[in-house]
């Protein structure tokens, strides 16, 4: 084994469900070989602050700085449960790659924000940490986000058409063409919108399977209302959102205009069109119908969303597994790799997608 090419990568993402983070194994050319994963699931009362991050308020500082702390706190035991699972020894792990929690994401306005304590991650593992993947982009004039096309295309490259669909908090795509170009870009909501409307109307985090969604019916007004009521879903990459765009104030303003009538189920079901829906309209306007669909992210494991995918136009919709990396783990990979891009001082943004003026190496080191 060389002990210079074990990596971690942490990844908290949009929906809120807790962190991910994995220990793999990365070849000279950049070859991901899993080894451990954690899952650390958010309590009720780090997931509401973050939450309250996400709009303005009282002393919002403070707030921020303490969260910080207590994420850098939640990624340190996810550090050390996968040496645990593992029996690697700390001093192996050439570096840890986190992204942090975004709670604003503004690259009009020239900002992205991830809350993070990276040199309190460092003090807590005695690892090289690599945090603050997106602000360098941002500062090249581009979306910050989405990162992972290019980790998408150095790993899941293969014969014909691929595109790799991400079901996280928010919904990204990469288109992945034979002849090597890549395209990438947000396409909206997924997760966050059918998680707070699941726990509302059920009390529970998420709907399991789709299956609360799957026996409401579509409300094609609504769908109509909710695809039409937010510009943003028409322009054209590059392009990328987050929860200043699509969150619960939004879906409350439209669904305000119908009937309280409404069905919960029934709204469900509409919110899992909408996923679906916007996938394949803006694949479709990228010059992509009917996709060979590789899907990652805990969207994956919604069987309902899954079979609307195809029933509405692709080809087919797997999970990422089949192509041997399993879809709950994407994300965190990919924050391992650009950890190790960062190492070998390699560029890891790709301005086609991002639409920065040029390549730019990603990320900021806390030494050990
Ligand atoms: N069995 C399941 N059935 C339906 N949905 C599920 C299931 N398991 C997980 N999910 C969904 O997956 C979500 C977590 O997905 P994931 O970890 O990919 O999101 P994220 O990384 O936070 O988001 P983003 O990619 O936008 O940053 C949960 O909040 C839930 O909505
Ligand atoms: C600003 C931000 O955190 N964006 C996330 C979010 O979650 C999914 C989608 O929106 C994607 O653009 C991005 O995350 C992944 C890891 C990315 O940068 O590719």
């Amino acid at each position: 084994m060389q002990p210079d090419s074990l990596y971690i990568g942490i990844m908290s993402g949009t929906s809120l469900d807790g962190v991910d983070a994995v220990l793999c194994r990365i070849s000279d050319d950049g070859k991901p070989s899993f080894v451990a994963r954690h899952h650390e699931p958010f309590g009720p009362a780090i997931r509401q602050q973050i939450l309250d991050l996400n709009t303005s308020l009282h002393d919002e500082l403070h707030l921020a700085a303490l969260t910080a702390n207590t994420l850098a706190k939640t990624y340190a035991t996810c550090v050390s449960g996968l040496l645990q699972n593992s029996n690697v020894n700390v001093d192996k792990v050439r570096a840890i790659g986190v992204h942090g929690q975004t709670v604003r994401h503004q690259p009009a306005l020239g900002y992205t924000i991830q809350i993070n304590s990276p040199a309190l991650l460092a003090e807590l593992t005695g690892i090289d940490v690599i945090g603050d993947f997106r602000s360098r982009d941002i500062a090249a004039g581009g979306q910050g986000a989405p990162l992972v096309p290019a980790f998408h295309a150095e790993v899941f490259k293969g014969p014909g058409t691929r595109v790799i669909l991400n079901l996280g908090g928010i919904a990204n795509v990469t288109i992945l063409r034979e002849s090597g170009e890549v395209v990438g870009f947000d396409t909206g909501p997924a997760n966050m919108l059918m998680d707070a409307w699941c726990e509302r109307h059920t009390g529970l985090p998420f709907d399991e399977d789709g299956k609360w969604g799957a026996s409401g019916q579509v409300n094609l007004p609504l769908l109509e209302k909710l695809l039409t009521s937010q510009p943003w879903f028409d322009q054209p990459a590059p392009k990328s959102t987050g929860r200043d765009m699509f969150n619960m104030p939004w879906l409350e303003s439209i669904l305000s205009q119908f009937p309280d009538t409404l069905l919960p189920a029934d709204v469900q079901a509409t919110l899992q069109h909408l996923t679906a829906l916007s996938v394949l309209t803006a694949l479709e306007r990228a010059g992509v119908s009917s996709p060979d669909l590789f899907v990652c992210g805990g969207g994956a494991r919604n069987s309902a969303v899954m079979q609307l995918l195809r029933e509405l136009g692709a080809t087919s919709a797997k999970a990422t597994d089949v192509l041997g990396i399993p879809a709950q783990d994407v994300e965190a990979v990919a924050f391992a790799w650009l950890a190790w891009a960062f190492v070998q001082r390699r560029p890891a943004n790709l301005p086609q997608v991002t639409g920065a003026r040029a390549e730019r190496i990603l990320g900021a080191l806390w030494p050990a």
